[in-house]
């Protein structure tokens, strides 16, 4: 399929005709964007479900007091320091408490409340919009297609990007919601007794799975708002906040606060708390098993990290454990290379080193799979430079927060790549077993179970990713969060719903703001949306108009190179600018005080997703140069020893002592 429409961002051009809610315009590109692979493979449409009665939505008018959410307390004046601050305060100077947790988060497009200020949208025509399990059913397919390029390790990174960046207020994400919106047994609560955040999802009758059971409802929970807090509201449409750093900065590794670091934190030698079971090393143990995991015993593994979605699912413990095993190897070999470094240098300096490579990778590895890397040189989200040069792009005019249009319908359109059976590899790629991801959300003790942290990093290494494209895998679609009942929930549903509930703009809103054109009819979106796919919005939404962001955007063909529509895209490059430029501390920038030496940043831009798994891993032996990509003739397994490897020795510290060991540290693979 080619079609001729797409776009260019040019940073910091004057704007003509767009809007002035950021300093970027979209122009239509010359060259035909040429579509990918993501084209609907799911049967034609057909609606089998019957409208659903308005008069049964969940959304309640408040009947209780508002809950209250801490205030973020940044200092007023900020000190220039040499590291970054564990909340985020004071990254900018001016604006100390931008980028904090329990902040706002950005938007490109004023919200879309039905009432103006915070209930959620409804069609043109005044009616409820579809329930949100009905779309999922309908425009969203269950197929399972492997994508033939990326690993699931692919997959795996960008939900650690996603919980470093944003967490939404109000619940832990994985663990059931003490609110409940509906009975254990899936019946609504009535609107008068239900709490005032419940905003239940309606579900179909006759739907496949829950009708086997009699699941009318599925629980949700709405985001606290500025309105929920006593320090943010000024008045006018909500805005929901976000309980982390906005910053790529590891705070799903080193914790949001002080408090949260010190819980953590060894004190020792610069290391963070890790704890021997079996010979290896692993996360801490949370203190209360039954409050952070859904464990069927007691003394079940469930781990305390700087993030409480740690235990979410196995995958993601994995590489929560790298990342901390990464920080002590860091700090390891510099307290080594300069034993006259106190414990808070030692933390500081591997801390830095630790986010820089995780940045690095982020943005020169993992990114241009998503974004495409011309989009992302055209947009200078990356640079081809390199060398040891430095970057220095940091612009204060520009506000790190993440985007709700990103954190709520962009970034979960990777949900598609999510794959519910996760396989267990040999050293020599080989299957030996696999487990189902719906027997192991929030139970992260099966990684330690044998030589299953290993086998599942192999695993992750080396089976694809799924296709991101319309299809949801089963496991997330009809049993996220199951807890030993026969369904759970639908994570596609959620995401609808949650778009509904932050009030985000809508389809065409959001296209036109990209740059796109704006659909005046149905056929408006032919140009990025089969007409098949269209028919079943038709069977859906009263109007074009009413279209949720999450829905068409998900449904747009891809740009070619990249892993997502025009739309989807736009978004996506603007929050990565955003992320790096408004961020002092990116680790490209040359300031002398924050930044590394030239030579120090040609050792970080050696920093690869193979080696991170090859140094932290039980016995890793062997990797691909490309993890995020599948073993192939070009991309074959290596011994680990013929991966590059950041050398550390240029963080000796000329103007001490430092009496290294090269052999201990350096002398290993
Ligand atoms: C097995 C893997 C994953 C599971 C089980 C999972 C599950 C979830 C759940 C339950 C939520 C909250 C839903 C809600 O109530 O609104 C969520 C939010 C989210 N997920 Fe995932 N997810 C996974 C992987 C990913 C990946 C790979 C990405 C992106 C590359 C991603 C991006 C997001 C984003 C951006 C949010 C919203 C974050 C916020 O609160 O601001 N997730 N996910």
């Amino acid at each position: 399929l080619k079609v001729s429409t797409g776009y260019h961002i040019l940073h910091n051009e004057p704007t003509h005709h767009q809007t002035n809610y950021h300093g970027f315009r979209f122009l239509h590109s010359p060259d035909p964007f040429v579509y990918g692979n993501s084209l609907p493979t799911s049967p034609a449409p057909l609606n089998p479900f019957l409208p659903v009665a308005s008069a049964l939505t969940g959304y309640a008018p408040p009947t209780t007091a508002p809950r209250t959410v801490t205030c973020p307390s940044p200092p007023s004046i900020c000190e220039k320091t040499a590291y970054r601050t564990m909340d985020g305060s004071c990254n900018h100077l001016e604006r100390p408490g931008l980028g904090v947790p329990n902040s706002r988060y950005g938007r490109l497009l004023s919200p879309k409340y039905a009432d103006g200020i915070s209930a959620p949208p409804r069609s043109i025509s005044g009616d409820e919009l579809p329930s949100a399990r009905l779309v999922s059913l309908v425009a969203f397919g269950e197929q399972d297609v492997p994508d033939p390029q990326f690993t699931l390790h692919n997959m795996q990174w960008g939900q650690i990007m996603t919980h470093d960046m944003s967490m939404q207020a109000g619940g832990t994400q994985s663990k059931k919601h003490p609110t409940r919106c509906c009975t254990d047994d899936g019946r609504l609560i009535g609107l008068d007794t239900a709490h005032k955040t419940c905003f239940a999802i309606i579900v179909p009758p006759h739907d496949p799975a829950y009708s086997q059971v009699g699941t009318e409802c599925l629980n949700f929970v709405r985001t606290l708002t500025d309105r929920d807090s006593n320090c943010q509201y000024t008045g006018g449409p909500a805005e929901q906040l976000t309980v982390v750093t906005a910053y790529m900065d590891l705070s799903l590794v080193y914790g949001n606060s002080m408090e949260q670091n010190s819980d953590i934190r060894e004190f020792q030698g610069g290391r963070m708390i890790v704890e021997e079971r079996n010979g290896a090393k692993w996360l801490p143990l949370s203190r209360n098993v039954t409050g952070d995991c859904d464990a069927v015993d007691p003394n079940e593994v469930c781990y305390r990290a700087g993030d409480v979605r740690v235990n979410q699912n196995p995958g993601l413990a994995i590489l929560q454990t790298i990342l901390l095993r990464e920080h002590n190897r860091i700090a390891d070999a510099l307290s080594a290379l300069n034993p006259h470094f106190d414990d808070r240098t030692l933390f500081q300096e591997a801390r830095k080193i630790n986010i820089a490579q995780y940045q690095h990778i982020s943005y020169y590895e993992w990114l241009p799979i998503f974004l495409g890397g011309e989009n992302m040189f055209k947009n200078r989200l990356i640079y081809k430079a390199p060398g040891g040069s430095h970057v220095n792009d940091y612009d204060p005019n520009i506000d790190p927060s993440v985007l709700n249009e990103h954190a709520t319908a962009a970034f979960r359109y990777f949900h598609s790549q999510i794959e519910g059976r996760l396989d267990l590899l040999s050293e020599l790629r080989s299957v030996l077993g696999s487990l189902t991801l719906s027997d192991w959300f929030n139970r992260p003790g099966i990684i330690e179970v044998g030589d299953n942290f290993d086998s599942l990093t192999r695993g992750h290494a080396t089976q694809p990713e799924e296709l991101t494209d319309i299809n949801f895998d089963r496991q997330i679609k009809h049993f996220l969060f199951r807890r030993n009942m026969p369904f759970g929930s639908d994570l596609r549903s959620l995401d609808i719903q949650r778009n509904r509930d932050h009030g985000l703009a809508s389809y065409n809103d959001m296209r036109e703001f990209c740059g796109l054109t704006r659909a005046h009819s149905w056929e408006g979106y032919g140009d990025l949306i089969s007409p098949q796919v269209i028919e079943k919005l038709k069977s859906l939404y009263e109007s074009h108009e009413d279209v949720d962001l999450t829905v068409g955007a998900s449904l747009e063909a891809h740009v070619a190179g990249a892993l997502a529509g025009p739309t989807f895209l736009c978004v996506l490059t603007e929050q990565f600018y955003r992320t790096r430029v408004g961020d002092r501390f990116f680790y490209e920038n040359g300031d002398k005080m924050t930044g590394f030496t030239p030579d120090q940043l040609v050792e970080i831009r050696k920093a690869s997703m193979a080696r991170l798994l090859c140094d932290n891993g039980n016995h890793i032996e062997n990797m691909q140069h490309a993890a995020f990509k599948t073993v192939s003739a070009s991309n074959p397994v290596v011994p680990c020893s013929n991966i590059p490897l950041v050398d550390l020795t240029k963080w000796i510290d000329l103007n001490g002592h430092a009496t290294p060991d090269h052999a201990a540290i350096f002398g290993k693979k």
